[in-house]
């Protein structure tokens, strides 16, 4: 794990990365500025538990490639997970919190996550680890209304223009950021690549 200073804001933001690409870095960049982070763990995962993983990178290839597209010295590439033998972000943010005394955690995704977010293992555990920053994706923009995570929650959702203070707040807490979108996406990328989709 990245070493973190007593009272540090921090974002988490997992992902495939299968390969990266600038609509992950334009979330980083959107999360260090709105939600004031003092650092953004970018967490390679083994593998998502709910994809495909026959078309999987090798993490090491995974990790190279977001090393190379995340210039900002706030973000650390890591894969503990791995590591650690962590297999669903909710025994990762169990594992970072008995950890990380002192640290205000943020869980960061995209839209489209949140749209599925209630497929996740204990789901609502996770909601109640770390306050949850959703950053807007197109296609995704109204999972805000829809998804069964927002329904559920509805009563902790904060209003975007208090997301600085969304690393200090008591989870439940979760805000969805309006802001710069990005189409890009891994799917269409692999498309390119000969013989993978
Ligand atoms: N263009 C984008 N805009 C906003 N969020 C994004 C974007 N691309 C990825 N994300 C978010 O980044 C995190 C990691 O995403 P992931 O590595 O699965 O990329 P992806 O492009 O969604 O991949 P795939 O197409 O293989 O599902 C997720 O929280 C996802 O919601
Ligand atoms: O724990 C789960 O059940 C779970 C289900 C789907 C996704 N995740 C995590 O969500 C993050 C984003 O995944 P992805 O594939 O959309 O980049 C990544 O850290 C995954 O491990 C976790």
């Amino acid at each position: 794990m990245p070493h973190v200073e007593q009272g540090m804001r921090v974002g988490l933001f997992g992902g495939s990365f299968n390969p990266p690409h600038g609509g992950h870095w334009l979330v980083a960049e959107i999360a260090l500025r709105r939600l004031r982070l003092n650092q953004l763990w970018w967490m390679v995962t083994p593998g998502n538990p709910l994809k495909d993983h026959g078309k999987l990178l090798p993490l090491a290839k995974r990790i190279a490639l977001s090393e190379a597209i995340t210039p900002d010295p706030r973000v650390k590439v890591t894969a503990f997970e791995a590591t650690y033998g962590l297999r669903y972000t909710a025994e990762t943010l169990a594992v970072i919190k008995q950890r990380n005394a002192g640290i205000h955690f943020v869980w960061v995704m995209g839209a489209d996550n949140l749209a599925g977010f209630h497929h996740w293992q204990d789901w609502q555990a996770i909601a109640r680890t770390f306050p949850i920053a959703v950053i807007d994706r197109p296609g995704s923009t109204l999972s805000y209304l829809s998804s069964k995570m927002a329904k559920t929650f509805a009563h902790a959702r904060v209003d975007e223009d208090d997301a600085g203070r969304l690393a200090l707040m008591e989870a439940p807490a979760w805000t969805f950021i309006h802001g710069p979108r990005s189409l890009l996406s891994s799917t269409e990328l692999r498309s390119h690549w000969p013989g993978k989709s």
